[in-house]
């Protein structure tokens, strides 16, 4: 600890640390301006590369996305389940994946979970046989033949994504795959029935149009359900028993349809 007629060494001094870190607010008004013109053009140049690429997915990969959607609307109605998985942000990703198709804005709740949200599952399957089971375990363990397997994967080449496909595709489960770039090891492996590759190689680019093209898979997987519900009305098949909530009320978190506060 320095006194203080003592100089702190120079890596500890707080003005030079965050100085350096951020030379633009101690540059004066012009560095400034520079940094915010930047950040600007930053921002509107990856806005426009996002709407690129959506527009190339949508264009590219809309009867393969309406293919899949079907079949994943085939396999809800005979009582499949979807599981998601993928790393880092796709892991997130994967847990949104859960979240849309058992807590959808719209229609029914369908069996979905992440096998990325058990913290407990994760690390000890981590810490005791390895990273690369950790999804695979788990569809070892709780997937059968008509469930969906559904994972994400910017690189393409995430070794626990991959074992996790395998373990899939064995057990007969729909495979369902997004990945950035060229697709990498999961397109070099042809195992998956759909694989919808963003060719960017932005991480974050990559990232941003998977969100799209899962919520699309969801919404056309409902449109698909509910195109099944028998003549005289009733519930699509596959749909849950019992009552069950409401699709046409309100939702509180839905501000064009809840009750305005
Ligand atoms: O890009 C982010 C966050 O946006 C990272 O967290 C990223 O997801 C992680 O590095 C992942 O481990 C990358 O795995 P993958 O997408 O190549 O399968």
């Amino acid at each position: 600890m320095s006194t203080p007629d003592e100089t702190p060494p120079e890596d500890v001094r707080p003005s030079e640390g965050l100085e350096g870190l951020y030379p633009f607010l101690y540059a004066g008004r012009a560095g400034l301006d520079t940094a915010l013109e930047e950040a600007m053009r930053s921002t509107v140049q990856k806005a426009a590369e996002i709407v690129r690429l959506r527009r190339q997915m949508a264009e590219e990969s809309a009867a393969e996305l309406a293919a899949c959607a079907e079949e994943m609307a085939d396999r809800f109605a005979a009582g499949g389940r979807l599981f998601s998985f993928g790393n880092g942000g796709s892991s997130t990703d994967a847990q949104e994946v859960a979240t849309v198709f058992l807590d959808p804005p719209r229609g029914r709740a369908l069996p979905a979970l992440s096998l990325t949200t058990d913290v407990a599952v994760v690390t000890a399957l981590s810490n005791d046989v390895g990273f690369e089971v950790v999804f695979a375990r788990q569809l070892a363990a709780l997937g059968r033949s008509g469930d969906i397997a559904v994972g994400l994967s910017t690189s393409g080449g995430s070794a626990n994504v991959i074992r996790a496909f395998e373990e899939a595709a064995r057990r007969g489960m729909l495979t369902v795959g997004l990945a950035g770039g060229g697709g990498g090891r999961l397109a070099e492996l042809g195992l998956l029935d759909h694989l919808f590759i963003v060719p960017s190689s932005s991480v974050h680019r990559i990232q941003e149009a998977q969100t799209t093209l899962y919520h699309v898979l969801w919404e056309l997987t409902r449109h698909a359900l509910e195109a099944r519900v028998p003549a005289g009305g009733g519930q699509p098949p596959g749909a849950p028993e019992g009552p069950g909530p409401d699709p046409a009320a309100p939702r509180a978190r839905d501000p064009g349809r809840g009750p305005r506060s």
